[in-house]
């Protein structure tokens, strides 16, 4: 028998992330193969083109599993009979900017978004946060948004860990699955901690300390900054103040441009 469909809101739709995970949620790639789904995308009247462009996309493609779309820029309208929320929605950090200098612009959105929910998504309504400061959002949310069960609520900081490991892995050219023991204590931002004391990694002669081993090799040679906190610091302890700060902070982006700042594909 076929499945009822699962009603999911994308906020900020029209946004980088949105536009690469709305035809995989329509696809199936979120809640299986077999499971419908009614999309409803929400952003705001500066983006109603792009989120227009956006389902007449999904409306060409054709998809199985798509069985409604509500694009929309009205919150009360998206949130209606909504099961699932996956909240982009708000402004992405600029270059200079952190996580928590988005509390301000993100956190009203988060409160109107979250009384949107409580009055007319679904009761059981899951909700997962993406849009920094993503655990103060998801907090907020929780706060205005009462009758949502607070296990329900979560907020995407998966990605620190991934990032961790990343950079282990590049650092030492080996894969990721060989990695075992990161730590990532505290949320996501600047003042997280990745602790890669515990961190082993498999070699032909078992299981060695990361921290061992990238004590003895020739890392970060070529960037005068870096050069610095090796003098200042000592190569070891610069190398991991390296580490943190790529990891809190999300340095590939900044690389990348304030246009791809946030990780869409990541
Ligand atoms: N938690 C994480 O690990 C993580 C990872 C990547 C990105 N992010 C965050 O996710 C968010 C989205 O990233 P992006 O690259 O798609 O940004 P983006 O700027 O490309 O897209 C954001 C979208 O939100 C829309 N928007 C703004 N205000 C809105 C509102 N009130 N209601 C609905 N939509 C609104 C914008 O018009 C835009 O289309 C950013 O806040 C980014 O910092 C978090
Ligand atoms: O840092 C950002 O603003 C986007 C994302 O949360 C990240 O860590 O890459």
């Amino acid at each position: 028998m076929a499945k009822i469909p699962v009603t999911v809101l994308v906020t900020g739709a029209a946004g980088q992330i949105g536009d690469a995970i709305v035809p995989m949620i329509a696809r199936g790639i979120m809640l299986g193969p077999d499971q419908p789904v009614i999309l409803h995308l929400l952003d705001i009247e500066q983006a109603a083109e792009s989120l227009h462009g956006i389902r007449m996309e999904l409306t060409d493609a054709a998809l199985p599993l798509l069985k409604g779309v509500v694009a929309t820029t009205d919150v009360v309208e998206a949130c209606k009979d909504v099961n699932i929320a996956v909240m982009l929605g708000g402004s992405p950090r600029k270059e200079i900017t952190l996580r928590k200098h988005m509390l301000s612009t993100n956190v009203s959105i988060y409160k109107a978004q979250a009384l949107a929910l409580e009055e007319h998504a679904a009761a059981d309504c899951k909700v997962l946060v993406v849009a920094n400061p993503a655990n103060t959002n998801a907090l907020i949310l929780k706060q205005f948004a009462p009758s949502i069960p607070k296990k329900n609520i979560t907020c995407l900081t998966r990605l620190d860990h991934n990032r961790a490991l990343g950079q282990i892995a590049d650092r030492l050219k080996i894969h990721i699955s060989d990695i075992k023991n990161v730590i990532i204590w505290g949320n996501h931002s600047t003042t997280q901690y990745p602790d890669v004391n515990h961190v082993t990694f498999t070699t032909r002669n078992g299981e060695r300390p990361v921290r061992e081993h990238v004590a003895d090799d020739h890392w970060g040679h070529g960037f005068p900054w870096e050069c610095i906190l090796m003098v200042l610091m000592g190569f070891h302890l610069a190398l991991f103040t390296l580490f943190l700060l790529n990891v809190r902070k999300g340095n590939g982006q900044l690389c990348r441009g304030s246009r791809l700042m946030s990780s869409r594909g990541q």
